[in-house]
């Protein structure tokens, strides 16, 4: 589904958040939205989400989101979000109720995103048996099974070790291979964002502006590690985030 955000604005009191937002988000593509902490970049992703309204502008759908997307508007966490109660097929589960789906097709969708998410083994596992890898692979298998129109991920990798990383990041390019999905990407990692975004946005500190929206034309699975001309995109990205993070730091301290 395609979006725009039109001349968005947020204050919450008097702080103003965001300022003068405009960015498409192609359908089929990752727009990764990196910028210095507390500059905006969950509360945009809620403003596309529909969880909240913005004080001025607007954020508009352009085409409607498939017929068969049983929610449009699909959040992965960094902390996971699981049911510790749950197993893993309870917790994908838990989303397909309530849907007037009946068990056999509830339990077709749960084997096909268990399996694509290597988690078909784990099925009866209860998520405080699960490595941090693993539980956010459930909580990606909880996404793809409600067939999102749109992906809102919030730093979802931010919460593991350096290798689970690297092994999600090949796990959400091979999801995207298989079925391209449209995903807003918030992230602190400029690596993850080269790895993953077709679109990077730069946000500027508090309140959030765009400082550059960057597209990548590199093709997500010839992305390689020491490709010169990622390195040299990521040395960019670094350039326009120094000065805002360093800014931000200081605010953060005075
Ligand atoms: N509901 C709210 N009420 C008041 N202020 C809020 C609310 N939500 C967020 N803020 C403030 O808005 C600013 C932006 O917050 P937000 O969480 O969107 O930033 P962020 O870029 O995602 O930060 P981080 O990278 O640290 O996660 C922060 O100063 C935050 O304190």
């Amino acid at each position: 589904m395609d979006l725009k955000i039109d001349a968005l604005t947020h204050r919450y009191g008097t702080t103003e958040v965001l300022a003068d937002i405009n960015l498409d988000i192609p359908t089929g593509r990752i727009v990764c939205v990196v910028g210095p902490s507390g500059c905006g970049k969950s509360t945009l992703l809620r403003f596309i989400g529909g969880l909240e309204r913005p004080t001025e502008g607007q954020v508009m759908q352009l085409s409607d989101p498939p017929a068969d997307s049983l929610n449009p508007f699909t959040f992965v966490f960094q902390d996971f979000a699981l049911l510790p109660w749950r197993t893993v097929d309870g917790n994908v589960r838990l989303v397909l109720e309530d849907h007037g789906l009946g068990k056999a097709e509830m339990d077709r969708i749960i084997t096909d995103v268990l399996t694509r998410t290597k988690l078909a083994d784990f099925a009866d596992a209860l998520p405080k048996n699960l490595s941090g890898g693993m539980k956010q692979r459930v909580a990606i298998a909880r996404a793809l099974a409600v067939r999102p129109a749109v992906w809102l991920m919030d730093e979802p990798l931010s919460a593991l070790d350096a290798q689970t990383r690297e092994l999600l990041m090949d796990d959400l390019v091979g999801l995207w291979l298989r079925t391209p999905f449209t995903a807003v990407y918030v992230t602190h990692n400029l690596a993850e964002a080269v790895r993953l975004g077709h679109r990077i946005v730069v946000l500027s500190r508090r309140p959030g502006m765009v400082r550059k929206v960057i597209d990548i034309e590199t093709p997500l699975e010839n992305r390689t590690a020491g490709d010169p001309a990622l390195a040299a995109i990521e040395q960019e990205l670094w350039q326009l985030m120094r000065d805002e993070a360093e800014a931000a730091d200081q605010e953060l301290i005075a």
